[in-house]
């Protein structure tokens, strides 16, 4: 365990920030049976996480912990998130992201496995696509990428980085999983994640037709 401090302040902020959201987005059904796990950035060093198997609808201060930008607990015994990782992976690589969401709706996991042999999504045409920080128009597209699972994070973390070297995305899919959002800061993460979550929910819709 790391001793590097932080400020317990900035603690209880990013703790009320992420539990009043993480309710609304469990409200709409996006992290059922204790899924999903998010964060934010507090300060260069420490991450407020989720702790791991908790019920997502119901978090309390004390379902907020810190760690380190290893994923190391810092000054508690709780155990973060099991995907703890693919939130660090992230943070250390781009400085300026602030906040990083995942979810299991049920559009997320469908699309997954329905793109799963593309290996993407293609989304292309959509006025939302202006959501995603960087578009100006609808006439653009963007490649969701859709990795296979693993519970092994190191694996998946390699095949996100992998990605990253070859191309700017704010989100992928992970096959019959769910979906990882990010952004600057906590408005910027959950604008992305909605704009796939719709997207997403749209691509499905046209398949029934
Ligand atoms: C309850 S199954 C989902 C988990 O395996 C995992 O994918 C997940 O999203 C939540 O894990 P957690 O360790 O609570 O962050
Ligand atoms: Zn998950």
């Amino acid at each position: 365990m790391t001793s590097a401090p932080y400020d317990p302040a900035r603690l209880s902020h990013c703790a009320g920030e992420l539990i009043v959201n993480i309710r609304e987005l469990s409200e709409r059904g996006w992290t059922p049976a204790t899924s999903s796990n998010f964060s934010q950035r507090m300060d260069d060093a420490h991450i407020a996480i989720t702790v791991s198997g908790r019920d997502k609808g119901r978090l309390t201060e004390a379902d907020i912990m810190v760690v380190d930008l290893d994923g190391q607990p810092v000054a508690t015994d709780k155990k973060s998130s099991a995907e703890t990782l693919l939130h660090t992976q992230l943070y250390r690589r781009f400085p300026e992201i602030g906040c990083v969401l995942h979810t299991h709706s049920l559009a997320q996991t469908v699309a997954s496995r329905l793109f799963s042999g593309n290996g993407h999504v293609h989304l292309e045409g959509y006025e939302l696509l202006k959501a995603f920080t960087g578009n100006t128009t609808h006439e653009t597209t963007v490649e969701l990428p859709v990795l296979p699972n693993s519970q092994d994070m190191p694996t998946l973390a390699a095949q996100v980085d992998a990605l990253l070297d070859v191309q700017p995305m704010w989100g992928y899919l992970i096959d019959g999983h769910g979906l990882y959002a990010w952004g600057r800061d906590m408005a910027e993460a959950r604008r992305h994640l909605e704009a796939f979550e719709f997207l997403l929910a749209c691509e499905l819709e046209m398949r029934k037709f």
